[in-house]
């Protein structure tokens, strides 16, 4: 009689591995490495942001107090005592009547509160001395940016697990964290099991299949924030299969094989995991695709059974081995981000279990619709290409059509617009 498993939820499955997610380890590396790697430190500001009041324009700098009698009829002159542009050090203090011709960014001389732009002043020499007068009044502070306005020292800009982008690296640059502390990548060991495979460059062969699944998980590790380690793929042998996974143990955070969980009599993952006094946390989940994903726990490791079937193997990836990545990667916001959307084609079936559908999002006006990718089956590859999320139908549920108002978990959202406009 074949094994009956009892299938647990989808939300026990995913607390079960969390409980044993891996601890988050750092390394140093270069702020020029540093893209799309998360911060293991938060950035705190070591100085102020601006350090200096700064000029926000090219003009003169000078005592507002001084502009107190200008008007269109009666135009108030200055007299020009220093110049300066952006990083040098101003040295001359103003006094009355006096001002500092200034460019952007650079330091407002002592005595000056405020800059008059270019476009208001009329500059003239006199007696080889520059000059300008200003018909208009300037208050306390117009154009200065002052120190401190927009950032002051010690303020904690960014939280930890924080993915590093562009704007992020600025500011890493702004306050000279050449070396940031990041987390350490997982390293994480795939192993693709079953006599049918082929490798990518081999001929196809009557009754056996080229290997998508190893390609497909090791994309996933990496847009996950992992490395993988590909160990090939195994036949369905026990000896050979259980030592591969039992050397592989030896060199991996994490261990993923895919196929051979199911009750096949060519299944070896369970008898593997039992030789391996590998503790089972689950080996059925109320879901489809991907009942048959199977977690186990050897010491601090953990060992994914993803299905064999690509859909399936997919799924399982992104619903539990994701999470315990980006947690490992300090992420305090692990899971897959969830949104409402509304259904634009029809999906009769009914759902017995939660169901995650292979699908795309598209936006029209403003409201998000949801698109299937392809044939809904376990054993299908052609969907995967188009699959931008997962739309979640629970389980319990008849049919859905269109307009219906469904959630989907999204994957990526990289694609743009055909047009500028
Ligand atoms: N009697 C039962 N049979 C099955 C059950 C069940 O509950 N009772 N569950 C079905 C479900 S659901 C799934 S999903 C599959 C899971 O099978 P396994 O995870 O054991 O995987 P395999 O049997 O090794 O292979 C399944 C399928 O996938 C193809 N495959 C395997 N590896 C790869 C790869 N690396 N790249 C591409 N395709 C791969 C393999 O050739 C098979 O066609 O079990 C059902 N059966
Ligand atoms: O585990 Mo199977 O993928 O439910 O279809
Ligand atoms: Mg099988």
């Amino acid at each position: 009689m074949v094994e009956r498993r009892k299938p647990i939820p989808v939300n026990e499955a995913v607390e079960k591995v969390m409980n044993y997610r891996l601890k988050g380890q750092t390394e140093k590396i270069s702020i020029n490495e540093s893209d799309y790697r998360r911060l293991a430190e938060p950035i705190i500001a070591k100085h102020n942001i601006p350090s200096f009041d700064k000029s926000p324009y090219d003009g003169f700098a000078l005592r507002s107090v001084d502009t107190a009698e200008a008007s269109r009829d009666n135009p108030v002159e200055f007299e020009v005592i220093e110049h300066i542009g952006a990083g040098q050090v101003p040295q001359k203090e103003l006094k009355n009547g006096q001002a500092t011709r200034i460019m952007t960014g650079a330091q407002i001389p002592a005595g000056a509160d405020c800059v008059a732009m270019f476009e208001i002043c009329n500059a003239y020499e006199k007696n080889n001395q520059s000059f300008f007068s200003i018909k208009r009044r300037m208050s306390k502070d117009q154009n200065i940016i002052g120190e401190g306005t927009e950032v002051l020292k010690g303020e904690v800009l960014i939280e930890e697990g924080t993915l590093i982008n562009p704007g992020v690296k600025a500011l890493l640059a702004t306050f000279g964290y050449h070396e940031i502390e990041v987390a350490k990548k997982p390293v994480i060991g795939v192993i693709a099991t079953g006599t049918e495979l082929l490798e990518v460059d081999e001929e196809l062969q009557p009754g056996k299949i080229r290997n998508s699944n190893a390609p497909m998980i090791a994309s996933q590790i990496s847009r996950a924030g992992g490395i993988c380690r590909y160990y090939g793929k195994l036949a369905d042998e026990f000896e050979s299969s259980y030592l591969a996974v039992k050397d592989a143990l030896d060199e991996v955070d994490i261990l993923i094989t895919t196929g051979g969980v199911s009750v096949g009599d060519f299944d070896l993952m369970p008898d593997i995991y039992e030789k391996l006094g590998a503790e089972v946390l689950f080996n059925k989940i109320a879901m489809r695709p991907g009942s048959v994903t199977t977690a186990a726990v050897k010491g601090n490791q953990l060992l994914f059974g993803l299905s064999g079937n690509p859909s399936a193997c997919y799924v399982g990836f992104e619903l539990f081995v994701r999470p315990v990545i980006q947690h490992a990667l300090f992420n305090n916001k692990p899971y897959l981000k969830r949104i409402n959307a509304i259904l634009a084609d029809e999906f009769p079936k009914p759902n017995p279990f939660t169901r995650f559908v292979r699908s795309y999002i598209t936006y029209e006006s403003a409201s998000v619709k949801i698109h299937l990718a392809g044939i809904d089956k376990s054993n299908v590859v052609s969907s995967l290409a188009q699959s931008t999320c997962f739309m979640v139908l629970p389980g319990g549920t008849r049919g859905f059509n269109p307009g219906d108002e469904v959630e989907a978990l999204l994957l990526e959202d990289m694609e743009g617009q055909k047009d500028f406009s």
